[in-house]
Order: C-alpha cells, then structure tokens, then sequence
C-alpha cells in the first residue's frame, strides 16, 4: 500500500480544513472548474456535502468526485429482515432508540472476539445519547469481527461520521477517496455517508470501539497558551489517495446503509469504489495515537484530562468549550508532580465519561481479572461519582514521588460528552461482560482517614476554624511557590 500523504492542515486551529486533491490518473480532475460540460477521461462529476451548503467557509465540508457512474445509479434499498445475519439490529437490539439512563458506574470486561461476524454484522451498539434521524447525539459502538466483508459489498452510515478505535487486529479499509490500513494505537474517521469495505488484514480477527457523532465533525482543539504545537499536531494526520476499481459490466454489488438506525440494502450493477479523483474537504483520515505531544504538570496538582484531547466536536447549543464529544487519550507519560496525588482525583462531572483500553494498564485502576482491563470499557455518567480504586488510592497517597514514567506500554482513552450517556440492551445484558461489583470493589472499601483535631474537639460548628485567613494555612503553601 503507498504511504498515505500527510495533511497540512486538517481541521487545524484556524478553523480552515485544508483542501486536498488526490488524482489516480493523470489528469482526472477538470483543471480550474468543478462542472465542465464534460467531465476530463469521460467521468461523471458528484458533489459530497459534509456540511450545509451555506455553512460558513470555515466549516464547510465537501468534496468533488470524479467517478464511473454516479452512486445515484442503484436499485431500491430494502430493509434489511431484523432475522437476517446481516441484520445490525439481530445482535444490537438499539441503535439510538432505546438508551438506558443509569447512575451506576458500569463497567464491562473484554468484550468477545465474533468469528462469525464481519464488519457491519459485528457493530454492537453498547450505549449513547440523541437520536441520528435528529442528527443530535452520538451512539457508542463495540467492533468484534472475524471475517472480511464478503466481496462487491460496501457499507456506509447516512447516521454519522465514525470515529474508529482499533484495539486488536488490523483494519484494511478501501473507502470511496482511497484505502487505509488502521492499525492498534491508530484511528481513523470516515465521515458520515462515504462508503468503504474493510478486510480482516492478514486474516487475523479486529476488535475495537467507534464513536458515531450524529451531529458536526470532529476537530483539533484550540491550543490556548499551549501554543503553536502540543497536543495532536496537524500535520501528522494522513488521508488517503485516490484509488479505484473498474467493475461495471456483469456484476453486481450490494451497497449496505446505516439510515435511521436501521441497516438497508440495495444492488447495483457497478462498484461504488470508482472515484478516479477527488479534490476538496471532507475525507476520511487517520492518525497514529503515539504522535501524540502530551503536556502536563511539571510543578504540583493534577491538571484536568482536557489536556489529552486528541479530537473534540463541539456543541453549539451548550455553549463554548462543552462538547458533543471528545476523544481524549491518557499515553505513555512522566508523572513529576510534587506532593502530588497523582492519579485522577475523585470527581462528579457534568459531562459523561466512556472509557476504553487498547492495552497495558491504566493507572488509576486495578489491572487484570474484574478490573479494567483491555478490550473492556467503563461508562461513569453525568455526575456518577468515581476516581481511583480504594488500592490505587491507599498506594498513590503514600508512595515516594521520584519523576515516573506511567502508562509504558498502556493506551487508556476516553470518549466524552456533555451528553447523559444511555446503555442499550446489548451493552446492560445481552453482551454478558457488565461487572456486577464494580463499585463494591473500588469504592465501597474506601476507609476512613478521618482525624479530627483534638483542638476542634467540643468547640461548636459556629467556633470551629474554618481555614481563611489561617496563618498556618499561608505557611502550608508549597515551596515551589518560593518559601
Ligand atoms: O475518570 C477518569 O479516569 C478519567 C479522568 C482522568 C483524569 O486524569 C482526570 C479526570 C478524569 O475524569
Ligand atoms: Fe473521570
């Protein structure tokens, strides 16, 4: 497979998605026009819309094709039978209908290898919040795939744009502007409506999670006085090139769409892999999860994860800095914080917290059998309280603190909205992997390290020092603050 060229600029932080252009035969692109009265090499032209038409150029999202035969040429789409094994609703009984609201913290364990199953019959949709007919919400998916998507099929969702989360396997995806091999510790975004098919490289099973983010796109997150670099960098997401099949004569595909929630199907007697080139803003793309530029605390306290945004869509209608979805991911790192407790503190947040492992260990709970563990999960909703384990507290808030490098090895992340995020049927009973202790064993042992002074003892609530303006509270300043 060829490189993938880099993008300057993708979704960069002057708001300007950068335009590519991405030929597989010389000169299939009409030079200085979009709508020439013939197209160059004898294709049809199709315009794909990312975005309103009228959406401000800063946000606007869409692309020139220059294709065989327009994707319009097709026969009805059919509902997919719910009994059929391709059916996605056969095996996940909710896709952004039916979403359980829950306090609890929940947390599953590695989710099942499908070798029965290849891609779109493998989509488990586990929880979310909206509903896609609405483009509001998002729908949280588990991938579990053992075969390739049989030959001349091709899938795309009219619901969302997929953000995809490789945990085992290898993705060999041929989308409509190109191919992508996606591999653990990458991810990809194939936007809402572009078609691809994935293959099971090397024949080895895929396992992984999906966001699908039923309103906007994703971007960069602005950088504020991090500066002009940090973080996920530009330049280091790549697109594919144009790259196509000439298959039109005595064949037949069938084109497989997400539309509502529901999975439908329709032949057509050519390829829909058979753009020859493409140029505008809106395309798939992937980036490696280990370019990641972390920056954190080099002094004392724990910063929030906001810093460890790899991708945030936001959302307009709750307000600047709040987020239908972040992508946020806790890499390889120094922890040098002084007097510091260094795993997440405890919390309540109003956003929703979906956690997934790619591998390692996460350093804020407990590894193997029952805890948090690869190809698991954990959901921790809106103002679920939650933090470290009642082992992980009694050890971070004792231990010696020389500068340590945590998460070698590990990629933890976290998919989070402003959204109260529901649990489907499939992901609260039918996948079988819900913890049933989870909180009985990280939480519910905390003990008490309660002292109460023996000053304060028999003084009344209203005597009782409350700290301002305490002289010993100035000298308990750190030092690093200059004693
Ligand atoms: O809950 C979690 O494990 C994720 C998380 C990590 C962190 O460092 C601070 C806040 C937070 O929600
Ligand atoms: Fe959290």
């Amino acid at each position: 497979m060829p490189a993938l060229p880099e993008v300057a600029r993708i979704l960069g932080t002057l708001g300007l998605t950068p335009s590519r252009r991405s030929e597989a035969v010389e000169g299939a692109l009409p030079l200085a026009a979009n709508s020439p009265q013939k197209c160059p090499l004898g294709l049809y032209n199709e315009k794909l819309s990312g975005t309103a038409f009228t959406a401000p150029r800063d946000d606007n999202l869409q692309t020139w094709l220059y294709r065989i035969l327009p994707s319009a040429s097709h026969q009805n789409f059919q509902p997919v039978p719910e009994s059929s094994p391709n059916s996605l609703t056969s095996t996940t009984p909710s896709f952004g209908k039916h979403f359980n609201a829950i306090p609890n913290q929940l947390r599953w364990d590695p989710f099942d290898f499908d070798k029965e199953a290849s891609w779109i019959h493998s989509l488990h949709l586990v929880a979310g919040a909206g509903d896609p007919t609405m483009k509001q919400g998002l729908g949280i998916y588990i991938y579990a795939a053992g075969s390739t998507m049989p030959d001349k099929t091709a899938f795309y969702s009219a619901d969302g744009d997929f953000l995809i989360v490789p945990q085992h396997g290898v993705l060999d995806i041929r989308t409509e502007m190109g191919k992508m091999l996606v591999r653990p510790n990458e991810i990809c975004v194939i936007p809402r409506g572009i078609r691809y098919h994935v293959a099971l490289h090397g024949n080895e099973p895929v396992r992984g999670y999906i966001l699908e983010l039923y309103q906007g796109h994703f971007k960069l997150p602005e950088l504020g006085p991090i500066g002009s670099n940090g973080l996920a960098n530009a330049r280091d997401f790549q697109t594919p090139v144009a790259d196509f099949i000439e298959d039109y004569e005595n064949t037949e595909w069938t084109l497989y769409g997400k539309f509502g929630g529901n999975l439908f199907a329709a032949k057509q007697s050519h390829t829909p892999f058979d753009i020859v080139g493409w140029h505008g803003t809106y395309y798939p793309y992937k980036y490696d999860l280990g370019r990641f530029n972390p920056v954190g605390s080099i002094s004392y306290d724990h910063p929030d994860p906001s810093i460890f945004t790899v991708l945030t869509a936001p959302s307009i209608p709750h307000g600047a800095g709040t987020a239908v979805a972040d992508f946020v991911i806790f890499p390889p790192r120094w922890l040098v914080a002084e007097k510091t407790f260094r795993p997440p503190w405890y919390h309540r947040n109003t956003m929703s917290e979906f956690m997934g492992l790619i591998m390692g260990n996460y350093d804020a709970k407990g590894a193997g059998k029952g805890g948090f563990q690869p190809a698991g999960a954990s959901l921790h909703n809106t103002m679920s309280g939650h933090g470290p384990d009642m082992q992980t507290f009694e050890k971070a808030s004792t231990m010696d603190l020389p500068p340590t490098k945590v998460g070698e090895g590990s990629m933890a992340f976290m998919f989070e909205s402003c959204l109260m995020v529901g649990v489907t049927e499939w992901g609260l009973k039918t996948c079988q992997k819900v913890q049933e202790t989870y909180n009985a064993h990280s939480w519910e042992p905390l003990k008490v390290h309660f002292k109460r002074p023996e000053s304060s003892r028999g003084l009344s609530d209203g005597e009782k020092k409350n700290g301002v303006g305490d002289a010993k509270d100035l000298s308990s300043v750190h030092d690093i603050r200059g004693k």
